[in-house]
């Protein structure tokens, strides 16, 4: 939304701000641990009935309990990812963002670096910035080739913050293990998009904050911001409160 416009021609901005971030911390974790596991490899390959022998090596997936996790904006959702890591699963957290969170390093000793020392290091890279200028194609060739060609790439902000060619390439040519990502830079993704086509992503369809309780309590929110907007009081999360004066 175009808040500065809005505001100046009076009209309210509203969001739904908290609701989402544990929803969508657990959707995100779901993709690492789904990726690292190959569990949805696994759940058709028992479906197939091709369980027959027991599993070979080539089949086994990789640890995710006291890797390296890197989350590049360590923000509400960041942090809530950030939380579940280290505490649930005892990873060491490396985190990029526009400034220092010293409540996640306080709470998950999450250690600031820049971002190319972030991708060297992580076993696991989570991306969970905004999709701005800035952060268009944030993930793209250099970046891939930065990482460790053991790690996995998880995109749970916006498809457009990711080359999804470059993404393709670095998957195909295993210059990283694996990604999960839960977006795409276009929604709904073209059925031939060739990242549909490797064995070594899990791919959702924008599942973030799809639970039911979720999305009940975003749209009881947005009502009730409705219900005070057209009462011409000041709704419970407006963005540009500057309209209803100091
Ligand atoms: N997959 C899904 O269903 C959902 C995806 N999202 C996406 O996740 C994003 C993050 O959500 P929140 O954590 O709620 O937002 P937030 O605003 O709390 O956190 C974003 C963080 O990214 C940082 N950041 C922004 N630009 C940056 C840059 N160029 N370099 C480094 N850090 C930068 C900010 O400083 C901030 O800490 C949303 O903007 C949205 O695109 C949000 C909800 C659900
Ligand atoms: O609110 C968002 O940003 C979403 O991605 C919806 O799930």
């Amino acid at each position: 939304m175009d808040v500065a416009e809005l505001t100046k021609r009076n009209i309210m901005a509203t969001n739904t701000p908290g609701i989402l971030d544990d929803t969508t911390a657990d959707a995100i974790f779901g993709l690492m641990l789904s990726t690292a596991r190959r569990i949805p490899e696994l759940n058709q390959f028992v479906k197939d009935g091709k369980w027959n022998i027991s599993l070979q090596p080539d089949q086994y997936g990789v640890d995710v309990h006291h890797k390296t996790l890197g989350i590049i904006g360590m923000g509400n959702i960041g942090s809530a990812i950030a939380k579940r890591a280290n505490l649930g699963f005892g990873m060491n957290i490396l985190y990029h963002n526009r400034s220092r969170n010293k409540q996640a390093e306080e709470a998950y000793q999450a250690i600031y670096c820049d971002l190319d020392e972030l991708l060297e290091q992580s076993d696991f890279v989570c991306l969970m910035v905004p999709a701005t200028k800035e952060t268009e194609k944030l993930m793209g060739e250099r970046q891939f080739k930065k990482m460790k060609n053991t790690a996995i790439f998880i995109n749970g902000s916006r498809g457009k913050n990711v080359d999804e060619d470059a993404l393709y390439d670095a998957l195909q040519n295993k210059d990283i293990l694996a990604a999960g990502i839960d977006v795409f830079t276009e929604e709904p993704t073209n059925p031939k998009n060739p990242l549909l086509s490797l064995k070594n992503i899990v791919t959702l369809p924008h599942i973030g904050s799809s639970t039911t309780e979720c999305e009940y309590n975003m749209s009881k929110l947005a009502a009730d911001n409705l219900k005070s907007g057209l009462k011409g009081e000041k709704p419970p999360s407006i963005i540009n409160p500057e309209i209803f004066g100091n």
